[in-house]
């Protein structure tokens, strides 16, 4: 496995630093940790903890970014939000403002890309086992496009689409068999890994896909992991096998009508090297530029995650034989990341007091009864009391998507600030909603 991102190290960020690179986030004696115009300890005391809270402004302000990276590239692209790592339907209206449609992995994902008023036309489908019920469901909408990932699945397309007297527009997802150097659990475009079709048998299944009934072949994709900071060697090596085959079955006559680049751009957690949308851009114009094809993006982590935090609150603080611990009320039920890919998440307390105190190391645990329930080790954080309320930084990609009820403990709330404003857009689970649904069946039943 790629080595994962340290959870104890001796030089980590000060909260100066960390906020420094996130300007929706600030730090004021009075009113401690702000974002935008609103104090995070207001959210914490009015909505409770644990609590997901997004910068709408954050939000807007890198989807432009990016887009403006790819207009001044010279570039003809449509952006396509990856949802999974963040489906809040608030946070997708403000994207769908913004002129970014949705790629998508599920019905679920599909339906409520739709709910948020993203229209049909600007919704990509990908994943690897989209089901025959899935697919009926994308073509009856007429979505742009499905991104098939092997011929057994080109097969089901035509079948259904041809069945529904429809046509469907499909590219073909391309396992270019490159190392995007990122967690071993999130790589995607190694040979190994269990998408797309191998880059040598790609020409020949697209040739057979374009000759069946209900589809349109509209050209080819990639996406080779997230959290990519090494660079754009990969996604160069990447893209420039692209161009190749583009041009390899431009030669066969075969019809192609754009390139989908995925998504994938990491960002820096702690401090790790930031690739840009510039670099990005820079990189898909080098390698396929020549092609004078439109290009597709499906950004999800670059745009949300620094736009988030998760609210938590101090339970406790204990000193163990060795450590001092930090309990606080959220756990890996709803940031599962430092538990399942060890990755590195800021914590900053939210009361500028506690900010500006004496700093020594503590570990920062939730509640669950599992040792990996664990946020950070050896952090240096301040004395804490119970009740001080403290932000995990960079939560809003593969944050509440990501959360279970593990221990039935409710989904946490999810809040959407905008300049002065802030509103709940999903409210806390409820012990009653965390029974609903199950039956006692007869024969238990007394
Ligand atoms: C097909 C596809 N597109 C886009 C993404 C979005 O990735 P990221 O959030 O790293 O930009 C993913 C997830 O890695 C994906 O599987
Ligand atoms: N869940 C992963 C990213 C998965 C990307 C899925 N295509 C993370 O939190 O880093």
């Amino acid at each position: 496995m790629a080595a994962p991102l340290a959870l104890t190290d001796a030089a980590d960020p000060s909260f100066a630093e960390l906020l420094a690179l996130r300007p929706h986030l600030s730090l004021h004696a009075m009113d401690g940790l702000v974002m935008e115009d609103v104090p995070l300890a207001r959210i914490a005391q009015e909505v409770g903890t644990p609590a997901w809270v997004y910068s709408a402004g954050a939000l807007r302000h890198r989807a432009r970014s990016l887009k403006s990276a790819l207009t001044h590239a010279g570039l003809t692209a449509t952006v396509h939000f990856a949802m999974k790592c963040n489906d809040n339907l608030a946070v997708l209206k403000v994207l769908a403002a913004e002129g970014l449609g949705a790629d998508v992995v599920s019905e679920g994902e599909l339906r409520i890309a739709r709910a948020a008023g993203i229209p049909a036309s600007a919704i990509v489908f990908s994943g690897v086992g989209k089901t025959a019920s899935e697919i009926r469901h994308a073509i009856e909408q007429d979505i742009f496009q499905i991104n098939a990932e092997s011929a057994e699945e080109i097969a089901m397309i035509s079948a259904i689409a041809d069945g529904l007297g429809r046509t469907a527009r499909v590219a073909l997802r391309v396992n270019p068999d490159v190392d995007a150097k990122t967690h071993a659990k999130i790589t995607t475009g190694k040979s190994e890994n269990k998408f797309g079709v191998a880059f040598e048998d790609a020409p020949a299944i697209y040739a057979r896909m374009a000759a069946l009934p209900g589809i349109a072949p509209m050209g080819i994709a990639t996406h080779i992991g997230s959290q990519i900071t090494a660079g754009m060697a990969a996604y160069r090596a990447a893209y420039a096998r692209l161009a190749e085959m583009v041009k390899a079955l431009r030669a066969q006559g075969l019809p192609v009508e754009r390139v989908d680049c995925g998504g994938g751009l990491g960002i820096p957690y702690r401090d790790e090297p930031a690739p840009s949308p510039e670099a990005l851009a820079g990189a898909i114009r080098a390698t396929l530029g020549e092609l004078g094809l439109p290009v597709m993006l499906e950004p999800g982590r670059w745009i949300a995650g620094p736009a988030g935090v998760l609210l938590a609150s101090v339970v406790l603080q204990k000193q163990g034989a060795s450590h001092r611990f930090v309990v606080v009320d959220a756990a890996m039920n709803d940031l599962v990341r430092p538990a399942m890919y060890e990755a590195w998440h800021g914590i900053v307390p939210v009361s500028g007091a506690r900010a500006a105190s004496p700093l020594s190391a503590a570990e920062v645990v939730g509640p669950v009864c599992e040792t990996g329930d664990t946020f950070a080790r050896g952090r240096l954080l301040p004395h804490l009391a119970t009740g001080d309320a403290v932000a995990f930084l960079d939560a809003g990609a593969y944050g509440a998507v990501m959360s279970s009820t593990y221990n039935a403990r409710p989904l946490a709330p999810e809040v959407l600030v905008d300049g002065t404003r802030y509103a709940v857009v999903r409210e806390r689970q409820t012990y009653e909603e965390l029974l609903h649904g199950q039956r006692v069946p007869d024969w238990l039943a007394t």
